[in-house]
């Protein structure tokens, strides 16, 4: 387990993590969305002990990270920006890994690199951005550690390799109850393979719940009445978002869904539709009452962004 409490880390003046807690569980898939500079990377290398945190603590285990040659030994990270010793092919870091982690399991490091046709002689200067990102991630899944650390790893593959990526991902954590800290700039990356999801804005954590909470705590209900009415008509209910068209009106509520269906029928209207969410709504309604409307926004942008490049 991952204990982390009120995390900070300044470079000089500038905070980049400011009292960040959170808890993330074994067998655990945690995913992390924020925009550009919001303090991801330095959330995953202050974890991994490549920063030491200005202020908290970081518990793995109940053990600190920071100078911890034990506990970084069961960590396996890939940073956005990868590292390989300079000229080496996979041979030599397969020979690096292996020193450093002893759990490294050779024959699934075999099989991963056939299955993905990665050379073991060219050099790793030589792969293309994509080719490097895979060798990155078979390396540190073949350490079969405890703790996976991964940042922006969907940037950079193609569809197939991401679906096989999550795959193994998922198989570690399942299989032997590894957990898994993920981040991106895209909430549609991680809706699929997180159990639970935070949302990082200017090194604060804003938002942070598990994926079947945030689906299933809110609706959207389209409802429709005879007649002048508005957003007091529905007064007990917990409506996060109002917005009314004609006689239709569209709201955001949060509660228990069967209640609150019930007390809308009894109000006679004469449309009455109840509709779900998409996580990217859930976000964005969950932000908007936080008073972060713009943030999530700057979010969905970058993705489509993302997307077209
Ligand atoms: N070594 C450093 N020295 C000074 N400032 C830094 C350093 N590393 C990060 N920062 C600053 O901390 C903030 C968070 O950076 P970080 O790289 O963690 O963000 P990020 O969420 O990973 O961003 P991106 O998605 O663009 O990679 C940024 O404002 C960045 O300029």
């Amino acid at each position: 387990m991952i204990e982390i409490k009120n995390l900070t880390k300044r470079f000089q003046d500038f905070t980049a993590l400011e009292n960040v807690t959170c808890t993330i569980g074994s067998g655990c898939i945690y995913g992390m969305v924020g925009s550009n500079g919001a303090g991801k990377s330095t959330f995953l290398r202050t974890l991994t002990g490549v920063y030491q945190p200005d202020g908290g603590e970081i518990r793995i285990d109940g053990e600190p990270v920071w100078d911890n040659p034990a506990v970084k030994r069961r960590i396996a990270y890939v940073p956005d920006e990868l590292y390989f010793l300079a000229g080496a092919n996979l041979n030599r870091m397969e020979r690096m890994y292996r020193n450093l982690y002893p759990d490294f399991d050779r024959d699934r490091f075999e099989k991963l690199r056939s299955h993905l046709q990665l050379p073991r002689n060219k050099s790793l200067g030589q792969f293309s951005k994509g080719m490097r990102r895979q060798a990155a991630t078979i390396l540190a899944l073949s350490c079969r550690p405890d703790y996976l650390f991964f940042d922006e790893t969907f940037d950079g593959l193609d569809p197939v390799m991401r679906n096989f990526v999550k795959k193994l991902i998922c198989e570690d954590v399942l299989e032997r109850g590894a957990s898994a800290i993920i981040t991106s700039h895209s909430l549609r990356e991680l809706e699929d393979i997180c159990d639970q999801l935070a949302l990082l804005h200017k090194g604060g954590l804003v938002l942070e719940s598990d994926i079947e909470n945030l689906k299933t705590s809110q609706f959207k209900i389209q409802i429709a009445f005879r007649g002048e009415y508005d957003k007091s008509k529905f007064q007990g209910i917990q409506v996060s978002h109002y917005e009314k068209s004609g006689s239709v009106a569209n709201l955001i509520v949060s509660g228990d869904r069967d209640e609150i269906v019930q007390k809308l029928r009894a109000m006679e209207p004469i449309l009455l539709d109840v509709l779900p969410l998409t996580l990217e709504e859930v976000f964005t309604y969950e932000m908007e009452t936080l008073g972060y409307t713009f943030q999530i926004d700057d979010l969905l942008e970058e993705e489509s962004e993302h997307a077209k490049s």
